[in-house]
């Protein structure tokens, strides 16, 4: 469980919100229902069993994005009902809630809803003077305010989230081929298994490493090395379908994650592989690279390092043999 906060910042965000939301609103609600303020206590218990179940939701699925947004829009509702109903004493819960609906949703949804919460507070004050604000200057000061609020939490949340992706991007793919990384495999290997434990779907891996690539860097330089390695990966994507995934393992050697295939069917892309690298990665003296190839279909009872080291057996085999050749292990 704590494994999946440290993981998962929406799921922890949610969580957070959910707790501080059944914390701080469920006293405030039942002391409304006891002061004879049903609706308002009825708002805001229905807030906490939405938030209940959003939060479980989201554990139970580990989708964050629907979840996330029922528990926004149904706090937008829950805070124009609030201060409808109480006047300015609600006015203040719309500060914390304007911060944290940046945290449940993306900030451009978080931003329209916040705007369309404030639309609808200002035409129901219009539409009933003295319903809502004590005085016209009290309801521009609170218009202004929460506009100016929300505007600097919207631009520290889309600051945030560009970080965030940025940083989840250099942690995930290899900076010289745009590839995903061995770290982002090691987790892919782990889901595989789980999906082919749960529902049987069937997983291929496919070991590729490029033959002789020393000679290459000696014989034409580091560089078109680095730009044969970079030409790989549309190379092999070009011959994949969309569920198929290409990790750089090391090196000069890559692994194919292949989904939803049978060991006939992963031995001809492997094949195919093979072929397709031999006959488009030209080298400066019109030669062209080669790749050896180890392939393992998941079995059952296999955890994914047996799996890989299956696939690198019969890669070292494929060298062993002659090079430029696939090995099913
Ligand atoms: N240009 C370039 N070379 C790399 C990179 N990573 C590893 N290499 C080189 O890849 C070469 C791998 O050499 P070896 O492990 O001896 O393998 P090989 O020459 O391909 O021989 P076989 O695998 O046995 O066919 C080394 O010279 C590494 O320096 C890289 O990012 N860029």
């Amino acid at each position: 469980m704590l494994e999946r906060l440290k993981n998962d910042f929406y799921l922890a965000m949610l969580t957070l919100v959910g707790a501080m939301i059944v914390l701080c609103v469920t006293p405030y609600g039942l002391y409304r229902l006891y002061t004879g303020n049903i609706v308002v206590g009825i708002a805001d218990l229905l807030m906490v069993t939405c938030a209940i179940i959003a939060t479980r939701k989201a554990w139970s699925s580990g989708d964050t994005v629907k979840p996330g947004l029922f528990m926004a829009v149904v706090f937008c509702i829950g805070a124009v009902l609030v201060c409808i109903n109480l006047g300015v004493d609600g006015l203040f819960w719309v500060y914390p809630f304007l911060v944290f609906i940046f945290f449940l949703v993306s900030p451009l949804k978080a931003f329209a809803l916040l705007v369309t919460m404030l639309l609808v507070l200002l035409s129901y004050a219009f539409w009933r003077p003295g319903s809502v604000f004590d005085s016209q200057f009290q309801m521009t000061s609170f218009m202004v305010t929460t506009t100016i609020s929300s505007v600097f939490a919207f631009i520290f949340a889309y600051r945030a989230q560009v970080q965030r992706q940025e940083l989840k991007r250099l942690a995930t793919t290899d900076s010289l081929t745009g590839a995903s990384n061995r770290r982002t495999l090691n987790d892919q290997l782990a889901v595989a298994i789980y999906e082919f434990t749960k529902s049987a779907r069937q997983y291929g891996l496919i070991l590729l490493d490029l033959d002789h690539f020393k000679q290459i860097n000696d014989n034409h330089g580091h560089k078109v090395g680095d730009q044969k390695l970079i030409e790989l990966i549309p190379v092999l994507k070009s011959m994949l379908r969309s569920q198929d995934q290409v990790f750089r393992f090391g090196g000069e050697e890559f692994v194919v994650l292949v989904a939803d295939t049978r060991p006939a069917d992963l031995n001809k892309l492997a094949e195919k592989l093979r072929a397709g690298v031999e006959q488009r990665m030209m080298l400066p003296d019109g030669s062209y690279l080669t790749t050896s190839i180890g392939v393992a279909q998941l079995q059952p009872g296999e955890d994914w390092e047996a799996w890989l080291h299956r696939a690198d057996m019969a890669l070292y085999q494929a060298k062993h043999l002659g090079r430029n050749q696939v090995v099913t292990g």
